[in-house]
């Protein structure tokens, strides 16, 4: 008996990956990195983190003990750090092996200790690198990457060169001690052609200012010229600074605010939220943007800016504020550009939301001009906000200010002065109103624009004690005075008159006393009636065919519009007096539609074709009466 074969069969033996660089490297620029300035912040971001692991090796030294040197003259940039630098060993573990980093060592146990950096579980929230793909972004500028470094957890060790090209080659040799005296690593690309934009001497120098202007540790930049070198970041930032007062205080941030975000802030919040480090500022934006639009905050991780785009930290109701925070625990995702979405963002993002509560409410409760200034800038998108949210809808909506019958007012000095806030379902409704209403003492308010008439009807929520309701014809019909039996039939001829001519726009007409005296008419005709008038037309145009019956099916009894002519008005007064049939017509007409224009809704076609026909009637006859 023969057994199979058990040799694996040479087709069956595990390979291992091959990859292709400069296809990797194409996708992260194309797809991970919104532009080849990245490489500079990558580059200062690995010199942070080895600093940090270095202080971790030698807890006592001072901060300013160890620093980071830039350096940009035309033709090379170069990043030096005192970091914690590399053995021969971490060349070929970290920088030679793609994916692979020393602040998230794959496989390794959370206790398990990585030489020089520490234990896992303690350093992933130390370290701002995690991916072990940052340093690939210096070949968007350049074809190779040259490192020397010297450890400094084995200082007798030797100093190692490293050249990692963009063809996936790379070389490590080992020099002697004198070719880098201290610890430390330095970075030096010779930038292609195509890269000088990013790697001139003063764009690397902005390009440091931009992203390194907050990091702890002293940071320079020269440009191979004679002079000094200049400081990166001269200041640390500007709420961990100490002021003679509190004024100065906030205004030293406001023009930080100013300085970073491109607007002058119409007040600045100063945040701080010890649990996760972070530190900074939320600015109020001074112009209207439209509710719901997320403004990009600028966040900064252990000093070290990631992203001036970053939405996450705000829910999205904080459209009104822009942000520069320092966090110590965000974690960055693998692009830079945004941050991951975990425990602690989520925790973050309540926590800052909290603070622009706590915010207005104390502008609310003690800073009337603040809230003012706030309001009118930001009120409509306010309002979009409080119909969702029943916290902000408390604090805010009695100093949300609505078009009334009183002109702009805020519904907590309307409702004091009405008793019953009365509110409109369309402008249109209220333009017709206003003014008999105000005139009759009802307090109205403007319902018509996008949450005002649900934002009213939830005033009792906030004050128990007013009362809103709709405003409907009839409620404003009930409030004109009937006029006396004797001046009712005296009008009676000239009433079905006009009856009968504006019988064609469904109009009933009536004649009552009310102010102000100068409106000789009010046209009661909601947007719901006029519509159901239209189906009902159509309904009987279609009589007997298919729409007809569906029509027909869903006709309600047409609600009337209602003309109603004011006693007290002297043109009134004439015209009812009028025994010429025609003219009388004519004068019922022009007063409809001289109504129906003060309603300032669009006319029909027939309103329009009527008015004009009534206008040279009544021309016609003025001429003729003078010739
Ligand atoms: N200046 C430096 N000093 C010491 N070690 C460094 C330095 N720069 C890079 N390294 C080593 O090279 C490794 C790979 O660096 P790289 O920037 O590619 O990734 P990372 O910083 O670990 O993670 P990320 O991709 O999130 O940036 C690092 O983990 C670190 O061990």
């Amino acid at each position: 008996m023969t057994l199979p074969d058990a040799s694996p069969n040479p087709s069956d033996a595990d390979r291992t990956f091959q990859v292709d660089l400069r296809g990797l490297v194409d996708l992260l620029s194309h797809h991970l990195y919104s532009s080849p300035r990245v490489y500079l912040r990558e580059l200062m971001q690995n010199a942070v983190d080895a600093l940090t692991a270095r202080h971790r090796l030698e807890p006592d030294a001072p901060a300013e003990a160890f620093g980071i040197r830039l350096h940009a003259n035309g033709s090379v940039v170069r990043v030096e750090d005192d970091g914690v630098g590399l053995t021969e060993a971490d060349v070929h573990t970290f920088l030679a092996t793609i994916g692979r980093s020393s602040k998230r060592a794959a496989g390794a146990a959370a206790d398990e200790p990585i030489p020089g950096w520490g234990k896992i579980a303690e350093q992933r929230g130390d370290f701002i690198g995690q991916f072990g793909i940052g340093l690939l972004s210096c070949f968007l500028v350049a074809d190779e990457i040259h490192v020397i470094s010297r450890s400094a957890r084995t200082p007798d060790a030797p100093a190692v060169e490293w050249r990692g090209r963009g063809d996936g080659s790379y070389t490590v040799r080992v020099l002697p001690s004198s070719a880098r005296p201290r610890p430390g690593t330095t970075v030096t690309l010779t930038p292609r052609a195509d890269a000088a934009e990013w790697t001139r001497p003063t764009q690397v120098h902005a390009l440091a200012r931009q992203f390194g202007s907050l990091l702890r540790h002293p940071v320079t930049f020269d440009d191979g010229t004679a002079g000094p070198a200049a400081p990166v970041n001269p200041e640390p930032a500007p709420w961990a600074r100490t002021y003679p007062t509190p004024g100065a205080r906030s205004r030293a941030l406001a023009a930080y605010g100013e300085d970073v975000l491109g607007f002058t802030p119409l007040d600045t919040i100063e945040l701080d939220l010890p649990a996760v480090g972070l530190k900074g500022i939320a600015c109020v934006l001074p112009e209207t943007v439209p509710a719901g639009r997320r403004h990009g905050h600028r966040v900064h991780v252990k000093g070290m800016l990631l992203s001036e785009r970053a939405e996450e930290i705000l829910p999205e109701w904080a459209f009104f504020v822009r942000c520069v925070v320092d966090a110590e625990n965000l974690r960055p995702t693998a692009s830079r550009e945004a941050l991951y979405e975990d425990d602690t963002l989520s925790a973050v993002r309540d926590a800052l939301a909290e603070r622009l509560r706590e915010w207005i409410a104390r502008a609310a409760a003690s800073d009337p001009d603040l809230l003012a200034r706030f309001l009118q800038v930001h009120h409509l998108a306010v309002k979009s906000l409080a119909v969702h949210d029943d916290e902000i809808l408390r604090m805010l909506l009695p100093w949300l200010p609505f078009e009334t019958t009183d002109g702009h007012a805020t519904l907590d000095e309307f409702a004091r002065t009405h008793r019953t806030v009365l509110v409109t379902s369309s402008v249109e409704e209220f333009r017709q109103v206003a003014a008999i209403a105000s005139a009759a003492g009802l307090g109205v308010v403007n319902g018509g624009y996008t949450y005002d008439r649900e934002l009213v009807h939830r005033l009792p929520e906030i004050r128990p004690e007013a009362s809103v309701a709709d405003l409907d014809p009839a409620t404003l019909t009930a409030h004109l005075d009937p006029v006396d039996r004797e001046t009712e039939l005296g009008a009676a001829a000239y009433l079905a008159l006009a009856r009968d001519a504006l019988a064609v726009f469904d109009c009933d007409v009536a004649l009552r006393a009310f102010q102000p005296a100068s409106a000789p008419a009010l046209l009661v005709d909601s947007r719901e009636a006029r519509h159901e008038r239209t189906r009902s037309h159509l309904a009987r145009e279609q009589e007997g065919g298919l729409w007809g019956d569906i029509l027909g099916a869903l006709r309600q009894e047409a609600p009337r519009a209602q003309l109603i002519l004011n006693q007290l008005n002297p043109l009134v007064r004439t015209a009812v007096t009028i025994d010429e049939p025609e003219l009388a017509r004519t004068s019922a007409e022009a007063l409809y539609g001289q109504a129906a224009m003060l309603s300032r809704r669009p006319l029909r076609p027939a309103e329009s074709s009527l008015i004009n026909r009534s206008f040279l009637d009544l021309l016609a006859h003025a001429l003729r009466k003078d010739s």
